[in-house]
This record gives structure tokens, sequence and C-alpha cells, in this order.
């Protein structure tokens, strides 16, 4: 164990999607070796063949040449794995991998959401499928396009093992690209799977045209819930104002480079939610981690009206205009939660 800590070097990337690609170009440039696994035969041949995922970094063509598979066992002598699949698909993915290794080798999970089945945040998911394996978490501001671009910013990558938190750091530390070693292993997977839900409120304030201060006052109060569950969770204070908490939430709840913040705002232009998921378009974590993720608050005795707002509309038990007076009407209150 101790020999593979220290020499990170052969990493598995799976998931062919933007991000995917992305983390497999940020650790090629780190100097690792890589092997990017996706499923669909598409995307492999346009990786080997052109330098280019088309499909999900249209208009991006990369230096790094990409080891690309799609057979899973190819990754099963890998120092570390980094799994980049939707969250919702992290089960199916770990049932996947016990088939072809034993993996006792750090799981970097890069999915930002929680089971929506069980409630369980993935590292607990990891540890069902997996248990040899050590659970990470990769989070932080970080749009796939820009890191693909060679772009610069920072993200918190944490591991219980701080020495192993800090070797992961070490591997994954490119120029453009600055990870931050954490232990705190809940807080970063909380920041990332709220930070969804609270971008797809402030997306449906800008397509409603409420104005940049509604826009303003909803970030602000998301984070509030973010901070509330995530510390009833046994989140670090420090991990939720850091870049996987507060740094993530800025970024997607301001940006409509953000599918959250889109899928609001398509919502707030009245277009219906179940429509917008039957039509498969892109991703959006958090119209999965919503409900979930109030019921989370229920178990913790944890208020979290703007998550419930977006729940309810998402659903369809609720309009954007009655989820937004339901969150105006509601009894003034302290700023700090305290009575
Ligand atoms: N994009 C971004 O900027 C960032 C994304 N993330 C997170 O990373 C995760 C992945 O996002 P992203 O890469 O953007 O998503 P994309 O939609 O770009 O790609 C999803 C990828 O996952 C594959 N996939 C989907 N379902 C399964 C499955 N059941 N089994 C195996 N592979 C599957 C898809 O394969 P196929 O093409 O065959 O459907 C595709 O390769 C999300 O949780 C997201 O929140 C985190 C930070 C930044
Ligand atoms: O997590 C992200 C940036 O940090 C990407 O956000 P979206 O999934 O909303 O595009």
């Amino acid at each position: 164990m101790s020999q593979k800590i220290n020499n990170i070097q052969k990493v598995a990337v799976l998931g062919g999607g933007g991000w995917g690609t992305a983390l497999a170009l940020t650790a090629a440039r780190a100097g690792r070796d890589v092997i990017l696994w996706a499923r669909d035969p598409g995307t492999i041949s346009d990786i080997r063949s052109r330098q280019q995922n088309q499909r999900y970094l249209p208009g991006i063509t990369f230096d790094e040449e990409l080891l690309a598979t799609n057979n899973l066992a190819e990754t099963a002598n890998a120092d570390a794995i980094l799994l980049v699949t939707p969250a919702q698909s992290t089960r199916e993915m770990l049932k996947a991998l016990a088939t072809v290794g034993t993996f006792k080798v750090p799981v970097i999970l890069c999915a930002k959401g929680i089971e929506r089945s069980t409630g369980k945040l993935l590292s607990d998911v990891l540890i069902e499928e997996l248990p040899q394996a050590i659970p990470a978490v990769l989070s932080g501001p970080s749009f796939a396009d820009d890191v693909a671009k060679g772009l610069p910013t920072a993200v918190t990558v944490a591991c219980e093992n701080k020495t192993l938190a800090e070797a992961l750091t070490t591997a994954l530390a490119a120029p453009a690209f600055r990870p931050y070693a954490s232990t705190d292993v809940i807080g970063a997977q909380v920041g990332g799977a709220l930070k969804n839900v609270l971008a797809i409120a402030c997306g449906a304030v800008v397509g409603r045209k409420l104005g940049a201060s509604a826009q303003a006052a909803l970030t602000a109060r998301g984070f509030a819930e973010l901070t509330r569950l995530g510390a009833a969770m046994g989140a670090q204070q420090e991990t939720l104002t850091g870049l996987s908490g507060l740094g993530d939430l800025v970024l997607t709840c301001s940006s409509a480079q953000s599918r959250n913040f889109r899928f609001g705002v398509e919502l707030g232009e009245g277009q219906n939610a179940a429509d917008l998921i039957a039509a498969g378009g892109k991703l959006a974590e958090g119209a999965h981690s919503a409900k979930i993720a109030v019921e989370l608050g229920k178990q913790h005795g944890i208020e979290l009206p703007i998550c419930e707002a977006v729940a309810e509309v998402v659903q369809g038990s609720s309009s954007i205009d009655k989820a937004l007076s339901s969150l105006m009407s509601r009894p003034l209150k302290h700023e700090d939660g305290k009575q």
C-alpha cells in the first residue's frame, strides 16, 4: 500500500463524457500514464483517431494522445481510479469493476450527486460495492470545457488518509490544475451535490427574469442550506466554505455554462421538468438529487426550503411562481437560523 501511495503513476479514468475526458487530459498533463474507459465506441474512436471528443467537448482538439478503451479489464492494474460517470450510475459502474479486478487502490469519486434510490453518499456506495477500495473525492469549481482547454482552476481532493490525499494531489497537479488536499470526504460530496440543486433554483430565477438581487439572495440562502445540511452530516466548515462548497456554488449559480443552471433557466422560462428530462438533454444532476437532499434534511432535522422548492418544481407538484411565493411567505426568521 505505501509503495502505491508514493507512486501513483497509472491512472484509469472511467467515463468518456466531458468531465472524464477533461480529467484524463489533466492527469496526462500532470505526467501520469492515463487510460480512459468509455462505454461508447464512437467516443473511443474519436479520441483515438482525432484526439477529440466531439460529442461531449465540441470544438476542442487536444495535444495529448490519450489511451482509450471500452474494455474495463484494462483498468485493473491502475494505481488510482477516477470514477467520472453520472452519480446515478455509480453503483452499476462499481459492480462492473468488481467483476474485473480487486482494486485495492484509491477510487476518486468525481460525480456530484447523491444516490437517489438509497439517499447514500457515493463514498458509502463505494464501500458497499468495492470494500477493498479507498474512497476519495474530487470536487470544486471546474467546467469540463475550461479544464480541457487548459484554463486554470483549483479543486478539493479529499481522502480520509491524509498522506494519501496529499499523494493524490501530487499525482493530479498540473500547471493549470491545482488540487488542495483534504480529509473531509463527506464535506466534499455534500457541497458538490447540493450546489447542483441550488443552481437549478438560481437558473429558474434568471429564466423568470426576477433580477440579479433575487439571484444573489437565493445563492446566499442556498449556501445556508448547504452548510447546515453539511454540518449535520459531519462535514467540516472549511470544506463547505472552500472550493467544493462555496467555490462551486458561486460558479454554478452564476454561469450559463452550467447545465444545472441552464436546466433551471428553462424551467423559469416555462418549460416542464418532466419534458426536459424525457427529452434526454444534457445531464443536470441536481434534478436527480433535489428530492433526496430534502429527505436527508428531514432525517437530520434541517429545513431546506430552496431544495424543497426545486424538488417540487422538478416533480411537477409546484410551479415556479407558487414555489417562489411559498419561499417568500415563510415565517420571518433570524438569519443565523436560531430562534
Ligand atoms: N462537465 C463538467 O463540467 C463537470 C462534471 N462533473 C460531474 O461529473 C459527472 C459526469 O459528468 P459529465 O462527464 O459532464 O457528463 P456527460 O454527460 O458529459 O458524460 C457522461 C458520461 O458518462 C457515461 N455514462 C452515462 N451513464 C453511464 C452508465 N450507466 N455506465 C457507464 N457510463 C455511463 C456516458 O456514456 P454515453 O456517452 O455512452 O452515454 C458519458 O460518457 C457528473 O456527476 C457531473 O456532475 C463534475 C465537475 C465538472
Ligand atoms: O460541476 C460543475 C462545475 O464545477 C459543472 O456544473 P454543471 O454540471 O451544472 O454543468
